[in-house]
């Protein structure tokens, strides 16, 4: 299957400490692929590679072909790279459908120069947004008055105003409740098969992982140690002994392990 992404040899160092070394992968059209790994094994750091707000120090990062690395943030969001956050950004004065709008305004770089102009703009997109994400019944409410979980599928919304072919998606249910989790990622995986959209996603909780992941990466101290379905995952001996065994099933040159 052709990919949409292709991760080759990606590396970066702070001082010392190899955060992600070495490290490949290829995810298809409407893959649902999970990056997991113990505190501190590079997944943040990767992440940041492929967005664009940390330049690795060797690799390569291809969305459709096209090299990733030295664009700016805001240009791998153009080419199609989404995003969501652990921390939920969004406007807190404004209603749910006003932060989708200025979403899409923004995507379809319209200049605006009165908010008055600007609350008439895209407003059936909005609502189509806010619908996918079953948020319409709330699209008039300020944000500063929503629940967690609600929130988050307003990001969501805000993501795909975006119209991504990559969605990158650092721990999406933390801070949620665990029936939340599964309706997020429910519902994030519906969006995902019906768009197309391939989605990469750390995720600390297990059970959100083995119940939603196509495919999961491992990563222990910024290597690759294990790719696979849930089932290879679980009965991996390395991944095991790095969950269960204190995580130091590589050590380096230079570890005193
Ligand atoms: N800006 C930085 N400066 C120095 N060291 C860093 C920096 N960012 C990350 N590191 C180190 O790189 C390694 C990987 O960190 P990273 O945050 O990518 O891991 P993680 O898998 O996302 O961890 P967590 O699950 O705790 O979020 C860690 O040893 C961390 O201390």
């Amino acid at each position: 299957m052709m990919s949409v992404l292709e991760v080759r040899g990606l590396s970066k160092s702070f001082g010392g400490v190899e955060a992600v070394a070495d490290v490949s992968f290829g995810l298809a059209r409407g893959e649902f692929l999970a990056l997991i790994g113990p505190n501190g094994a590079g997944k943040t750091t990767c992440f940041n590679m492929l967005n664009g707000y940390l330049g690795p120090d060797r690799g390569s990062v291809k969305l459709n072909g096209q090299e990733l690395v030295g664009m700016r943030p805001r240009r791998i969001v153009r080419m199609g790279v989404g995003r969501t956050f652990q921390i939920t950004l969004t406007f807190l004065s404004m209603t749910v459908r006003e932060n989708v709008q200025m979403a899409l305004i923004a995507h379809h770089r319209r200049l605006y120069d009165l908010w008055s102009r600007a609350a008439q703009m895209f407003v059936p997109e909005a609502d189509a947004l806010l619908d996918l994400v079953s948020m319409r019944e709330q699209a008039g409410r300020p944000c500063s008055e929503l629940a967690y979980g609600d929130l988050k599928r307003l990001e969501l919304a805000i993501a795909l105003a975006h119209e991504p072919v990559l969605l990158l998606m650092d721990e999406p249910t933390a801070g949620m409740a665990p029936s939340e989790r599964v309706a997020l990622m429910e519902l994030t995986a519906g969006i995902v098969q019906e768009r197309g959209v391939s989605v990469l996603f750390t995720e600390h909780d297990m059970d959100v992982v083995f119940a939603h992941a196509h495919r999961i990466l491992v990563l222990n101290r910024g290597r690759l140690i294990a790719e696979g379905t849930g089932t290879e995952i679980r009965e991996n001996a390395l991944v095991q002994e790095v969950y269960l065994g204190g995580g130091t099933v590589f050590a380096r040159e230079g570890d005193d392990a």
